[in-house]
């Protein structure tokens, strides 16, 4: 090496958490421009700050999924609002990203991490209907609203005289359906608290019935893998959860396993009572008419890798039974094979199971 003797501008990949004036640099957090999206980033943004006692800025980033008015299903698959987000990501423009953690695909992205879960809020999902009604008030042949297969056979299974209608669009859009045209629509109970109108809610369906998509009600801080500010990484670790990390981790194993995407028809719930780890899921054929669900559980103990790893079997054990009882052919899922036959992770990354849209 030549010595050069006038050293450029040093341009660090990672940014220090002070500049060498000693400034301190903000944490750059991106974002969907989308109320909820907004809502959970500045919630996230807040504690960040405080905890780091650093700025964080919001950076709106748009995505596919915000700007294509086509079905979700047509771009072509889960991960439609993540992807040009992590790019971002990826690309040093943000330093993190908050996902909801329902609609984050179960494969690994590559250079990236999940580096916090924070606790999870509300997992069930919320009937908002005129007049006040409730699933089993609704009148004869009422119409109900969403986009998600899951709850169309939840609600078919219950009320089969029910007329489901496919919907799209932000939670604002799908509320004033209800003013409009429809006599109802099911929603998650997170989505409408974060915005502040769980007022809307004329009825919280309950988990035992209702079991919700995997994660649902919980987000998730993503970061470059090999991030190496600090303050950052210490911040994340004030905001984690543990416990929600231990049964979202169980629920989206679920899904995982079954090689199933964000809208397939599969509820899942994962709790803590005492130190014993319940996890339980469903699985239902569109129209709703069968379904099946397993449930395991096991006491937790040792370390945090110790328990993951224990979450991570039971899991495994529900989304076998599951897989014995028919429930790939049943949900007409790809994961057809069965235990027994597990191959490398490699069905995770494509196929059709994970072309399917967000709820
Ligand atoms: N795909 C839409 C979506 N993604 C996350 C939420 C809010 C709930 C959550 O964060 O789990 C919603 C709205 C809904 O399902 O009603």
């Amino acid at each position: 090496m030549t010595g050069g003797s006038t050293p450029k501008d040093p341009a660090p990949k990672d940014r220090a958490s002070r500049t060498a004036s000693g400034a301190q640099t903000a944490i750059r957090l991106g974002t969907r421009a989308s109320r909820l999206a907004v809502a959970q980033s500045q919630d996230i943004a807040d504690r960040l700050a405080k905890v780091s006692g650093r700025p964080v800025e919001l950076v709106t980033v748009t995505s596919e999924g915000d700007t294509n008015r086509a079905s979700l299903a047509s771009l072509g698959g889960t991960g439609v609002f993540a992807s040009a987000l992590r790019e971002a990501l990826v690309a040093h423009e943000v330093d993190v990203l908050v996902h909801s953690l329902k609609d984050l695909p179960t494969a690994p992205y590559p250079g990236l991490t999940i580096g916090a879960v924070p606790k999870r809020a509300d997992a069930r999902d919320v009937l908002v209907a005129r007049n006040g009604a409730t699933v089993e008030t609704l009148p004869e042949g009422a119409t109900v609203g969403t986009g998600s297969p899951r709850r169309a056979a939840q609600l078919r299974a219950d009320r089969p005289d029910l007329d489901v209608v496919d919907i799209r669009g932000n939670i604002d859009t799908r509320l004033a359906r209800v003013e409009d045209d429809l006599d109802a629509i099911v929603l998650a109970a997170a989505g409408l608290g974060r915005i502040g109108r769980l007022d809307a809610a004329t009825e919280l369906l309950d988990l035992g019935f209702w079991p919700s998509a995997p994660g649902q009600g919980a987000l998730a801080v993503e970061i470059r893998a090999d991030e190496d500010d600090r303050n950052l990484l210490a911040a994340l670790r004030k905001i984690e959860h543990a416990p929600t990390r231990l049964t979202v981790t169980a629920e989206r194993e679920i899904l995982a396993k079954l090689e199933a995407g964000c809208s397939a028809p599969i509820g899942a719930t994962a709790v803590i009572d005492a130190e014993m780890l319940l996890v339980s899921a469903t699985v239902y054929s569109p129209d709703g008419s069968e379904y099946r669900t397993a449930s395991h559980a096991a006491m937790l103990d040792g370390s945090a890798q110790d328990r993951l790893d224990e979450a991570l079997s039971v899991a495994g054990r529900v989304a076998d039974e599951l897989l014995e009882n028919g429930a790939a052919e049943l949900a007409d899922l790809p994961a057809t094979s069965g235990p027994g036959t597990d191959e490398p992770d490699t069905g995770h990354t494509a196929g059709p199971g994970l072309a399917t849209p967000a709820e």
